[in-house]
């Protein structure tokens, strides 16, 4: 302690010091220390240490503008997360106040001259997160004289002991009952003889108990007052009038007693010979609340030797000016047995109030630091601008009041940082925490950015005119949004996908490229994946006919998981490169790993741009901001509540410039959750129509590109909006910000999976169709053809198939004319509101077939009202079919199939790729009529446009 020369006349708080005490500032903000004012303070009031905690920090933080323009410093070098933003300014501050106060360590031998730092209050219910996290803080802050605080709960308590083992300092918080100050005591003791056994020196470990005291009178006081309501009897309500006020001061009496008690015994003289210095009760919670009572009552009456007092700024200035101090502490002890003693008598327990102030005190620490967060949260956006791409929505009242409450209950149930710790429990507790790499791909990946780099260099070097990406679903859709979002970079070569075994199709790609300035980027996290390998098995056959085996190898690359089939291949073919996937890291999810950014980095996409720019949104994402600040979080909830609630279409629109990115949303919302009879069902592509179109299943996703939208889908969001359908509204100023759009979904998946009670990272009902299809090639190749199917019509050259069970339904429903109009009609009025109908085309891709299809399925809907959705087999069955098979029973199906016009032979095998296409769509029927399906096939001719143009006059004319 600093002892004031004797000379000095002494205000009332330096009086303090002359009997034991240390007053310590309950108060930390960054201009009371560039103002010079805590120097003052402690000049010329002999102040002696600082406390902080949450709802210090959040009243520095949030309620004053003094650290503005530090953050905008911050943000306009390099963008960072709520938390990280916030510990980055609490973090200088208590450097700052360490640095002021080291005088002041020095001088009193490390008794006095501390301050204070709170351990994030979401941790006070896991030892091992406290130690860690109390650790973190220590090292971070890296000051001597600075103190962790742990809240003083039963998970905390163990922390306490091993973070004094450790060395470190250590303010147990949160303290209200006697009993558990034992314990605390008991736990810093045990924690110094642990450290003396190590041969620690014992001598510089400070710790205080923060013994809470106002807030035990206002607790009580209360409970008082309500029992006066009641109590008749003159005397007992005499006994209830003078327990008023006393109880705090009482309890805190009490508990001193017990430090003198414990630091008298012969356990503690041991470690005092060894030089080691008590844990001092420190009276925290000083500010007088109830303005009938003295303004210094909880610093007047606390006065005792070896403790301290923690003052908010209001009371150490009232203090000053008129407190009259005297050794308090000590006095009246049997009047303060006597009081609690009364208080137990009149049916107040005592312990129930400290635990419920121990939890309260949790909750609003807990209240104080989310508040924080989210006002440091919206000035981090406020600053950004439209570097975020910003979400709002519009949802009808009902829908909007569950969607607050579901985010109301991520919020206090800790689900977002119960997401982010990986606990499989959100979902359905089976192996979901194996799948969750994604959250930190960007990192991983900015972090090792040389390999794309280098190989964007090389693409270049070496003047590829092509770039062919052969991949399905998660490894090839992340791909087809960039080629469409970034067109054709100068200096690079042009991206192209093929992920369809469609023999016209694969002919279409072939013709488009020069096989040997093409580099073929295979791609496929399992490795095992039928259409890849077979796409590398014939484009490897046809380079090395023209480039010789040995220099084919040179011209590819693969993409997979470490270990897969693939990886042994591309290492027998002596490939160019082989990149890895990372194994925790679903192929829905991986857009902004390997499978997403290698092919982008060889088209010349500038990857650490894009990375840098996605990370922006896992910022906004991040554990500690608040679910309503939480743009993935949000908008998961969204989709969560509005899917249990029956509007499950969620129906994509977005600007012609992304419109690729529907693609790779359908295959994340409707792989993800499409399982166990629930499901989101994306609609995407489907062209706006005016409201009354539309049934009450749906959620329409408007996603903007600010550079290039299209007034014509903004008046029709806005009359969606205007006619009360539910919309949310995305918006991108900058086509290198599309990557925060893919880690937003991800985290809105997730988050949806759990509300809807799914597993939202496996595919179980793509599996089945697979097999089937395996099953059939087998059969193939041994017999040569095909198992023979029988038509149940035939016109105009289009056959139809079904299973018997929809053939019976549908041959009933078309009565005597069993023509292929009655059967189509049978088919699509089983269409009921709240279902969807879609066509599931195994033809090539091309855009008069597109365009053929998008006009059937117009017509369906504005006949039905129902969703209707486009898939192109097999690609589809990598990403929607899931959901087409696990989902709810509400789709109606139409698959079209059709005659190769040509065929391709698969290099090293006895089918043709027309072959697989027609098992894989066989065997896709096989699993839908398998669950009860609604499934009718249509099968063309070659004349493929034709067939379409027939199908397309006949729904015409039956709607
Ligand atoms: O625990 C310490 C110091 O160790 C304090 O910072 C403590 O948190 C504060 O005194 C209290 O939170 C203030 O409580 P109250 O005046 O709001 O009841
Ligand atoms: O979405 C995943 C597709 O089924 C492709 O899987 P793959 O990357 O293991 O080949």
């Amino acid at each position: 302690m600093v002892t004031l020369q004797a000379s000095q006349p002494k205000n009332p708080l330096q009086s303090l010091q002359s009997y034991g005490q240390s007053v310590w500032l309950d108060y930390i903000r960054r201009s009371l220390i560039s103002s010079g004012e805590l120097q003052h303070l402690i000049d010329k009031d002999g102040l002696q240490g600082v406390t902080s905690n949450p709802s210090i920090f959040e009243k520095a933080i949030a309620g004053s503008t003094d650290y503005d323009s530090a953050l905008s410093t911050i943000e306009q070098s390099h963008d960072r997360d709520a938390m990280s933003l916030y510990e980055t300014f609490a973090i200088a501050d208590i450097q700052a106040t360490a640095d002021l106060l080291k005088p002041i360590y020095e001088q009193t031998k490390w008794r006095d001259g501390y301050i204070s730092l709170e351990v994030s209050p979401y941790l006070a219910d896991d030892t091992q997160q406290s130690i860690s996290e109390a650790r973190r803080l220590w090292q971070a802050v890296d000051r001597p004289n600075v103190m962790i605080k742990v809240p003083a709960t039963s998970a905390g308590i163990p922390a306490i002991q091993q973070l004094i083992s450790e060395g470190i300092n250590v303010n147990v918080t949160l303290l209200f009952a006697q009993d558990v100050y034992e314990q605390v005591a008991n736990a810093f003791i045990t924690g110094l003889e642990l450290l003396a056994a190590k041969d620690g020196d014992i001598r510089r470990i400070a710790s205080v108990a923060s013994f809470f005291v106002s807030r035990i009178d206002n607790a009580v006081d209360n409970l008082i007052t309500a029992q006066l309501k009641t109590v008749t009897d003159a005397a007992q309500r005499d006994v209830l009038r003078g327990l008023l006020g006393k109880v705090a001061i009482a309890n805190a009496k009490l508990a001193y007693q017990r430090y003198q008690t414990i630091y008298q015994s012969s356990r503690w003289q041991k470690l005092s010979s060894q030089g080691a210095q008590t844990q001092r009760l420190l009276w925290a919670s000083t500010g007088t609340k109830n303005p009938q009572y003295s303004d210094v009552r909880y610093v007047e009456e606390l006065i005792g030797f070896d403790t301290v007092n923690t003052v908010p700024p209001a009371t150490l200035s009232v203090f000053r000016a008129h407190g009259q101090p005297r050794s308090s502490l000590t006095e009246s002890l049997d009047e303060a047995r006597s009081t609690l003693a009364n208080l137990q008598q009149a049916g107040i327990s005592l312990q129930q109030v400290t635990d419920q102030l121990l939890a309260e005190g949790l909750q609003l620490f807990r209240n104080a630091f989310d508040q924080l967060l989210s006002v440091v949260e919206e000035k981090r956006t406020a600053i950004l601008g439209n570097k975020l791409n910003s979400l709002t929505y519009k949802l009808p009242e009902p829908l909007n009041k569950a969607v607050q409450a579901s985010l109301d209950d991520w919020q206090q149930n800790g689900k977002i940082r119960r997401l982010w710790a990986q606990d499989a429990t959100l979902w359905t507790g089976t192996d979901e925490n194996k799948w969750l790499g994604w959250l930190g791909i960007t990192e991983d990946q900015l972090a090792h950015i040389d390999h794309l780099k280098q190989l964007a260099q090389e693409v270049q070097d070496l003047e590829f005119t092509h770039v062919l990406l052969l991949g399905m679903g998660g490894s090839s859709l992340c791909p087809e949004v960039m080629k469409l979002t970034f067109g054709n970079k100068q200096g690079f070569p042009e991206l192209l996908v093929l992920d369809s075994t469609d023999p016209a199709q694969i002919k279409a790609i072939e013709r488009q490229i020069d096989l040997t300035r093409t580099l073929f980027i295979v791609s496929s996290k399992s490795g095992s994946t039928l259409e890849p390998n077979i796409f590398k098995q014939y484009f490897f056959d046809q380079v090395q006919k023209l480039l010789g085996a040995e220099s084919a190898g040179n011209r590819f690359i693969a993409v997979t998981d470490p270990g897969s089939k693939l990886q042994h291949i591309a290492e027998g073919d002596d490939f160019r490169h082989l990149f890895f996937g990372v194994p925790s890291i679903g192929g829905r999810y991986s857009a902004l790993s390997n499978f997403g950014m290698v092919p982008a980095a060889a088209m010349g996409v500038d990857v650490a741009k894009f990375l840098d720019t996605a990370e922006v949104m896992v910022h906004s994402c991040a554990p500690s901001v608040p679910a309503k600040e939480n743009p993935g979080v949000v908008l998961g909830n969204i989709l969560g509540v509005l899917a249990n609630q029956g509007r499950d279409k969620v129906t994509l629109s977005m600007s012609p410039g992304i419109a690729d990115l529907g693609a790779w949303l359908e295959q994340l919302l409707a792989e993800s959750t499409g399982k166990e009879g629930k499901g989101l069902i994306p609609v995407d592509q489907e062209p706006l129509g005016n409201p009354s179109v539309y049934g009450d299943d749906r959620i329409f996703a408007y996603i903007r590109l600010e550079s290039a939208a299209d007034s014509a889908q903004d008046a029709a969001v806005t009359a969606l909006e205007q006619a009360g359908q539910p919309v949310v509204r995305i918006s991108i100023a900058d086509p290198y910000q599309i990557g925060q759009e893919f880690f937003r979904w991800e985290i809105a998946t997730a988050v949806a999976g759990s509300i809807m009670g799914i597993h939202a990272f496996n595919q179980p009902d793509v599996e089945a169709s697979k097999i089937v299809t395996h099953q059939l090639t087998t059969e193939y190749e041994k017999s040569g053809t095909l198992p023979s199917e029988t038509p149940i019509a035939i016109e105009a050259g289009i056959q139809l198939f079904t299973d018997s069970k929809n053939a019976s339904v549908l041959s009933k429903a078309a009565g005597t004319d069993q023509s292929l109009g009655s059967y189509l009609r049978a088919h699509l009025n089983q269409l009921k509101p709240g279902d969807y109908c879609t066509l599931l085309a195994y033809i090539d891709r091309n855009d008069a077939h597109q365009i053929q299809l998008q006009i059937i399925r117009e017509t369906i809907r504005d006949a039905k009202k129902v969703a209707t959705c486009l898939g192109f087999g097999p690609p589809f069955l990598h990403s929607t079919g899931q959901a087409y098979k696990g989902g709810p029973n509400s789709g109606v199906f139409l698959q079209i199939t059709c005659d190769d016009a040509t065929d391709i032979l698969v290099p090293q095998q006895k089918y043709t790729f027309g072959v697989v296409k027609a098992a894989q769509a066989r065997g896709d029927f096989q699993v839908l009529a398998d669950r009860d399906r609604r499934a009718l096939r249509i099968h063309l001719s070659k004349d493929v446009q034709a067939g379409l143009s027939t199908l397309q006059t006949i729904i015409e004319q039956i709607l």
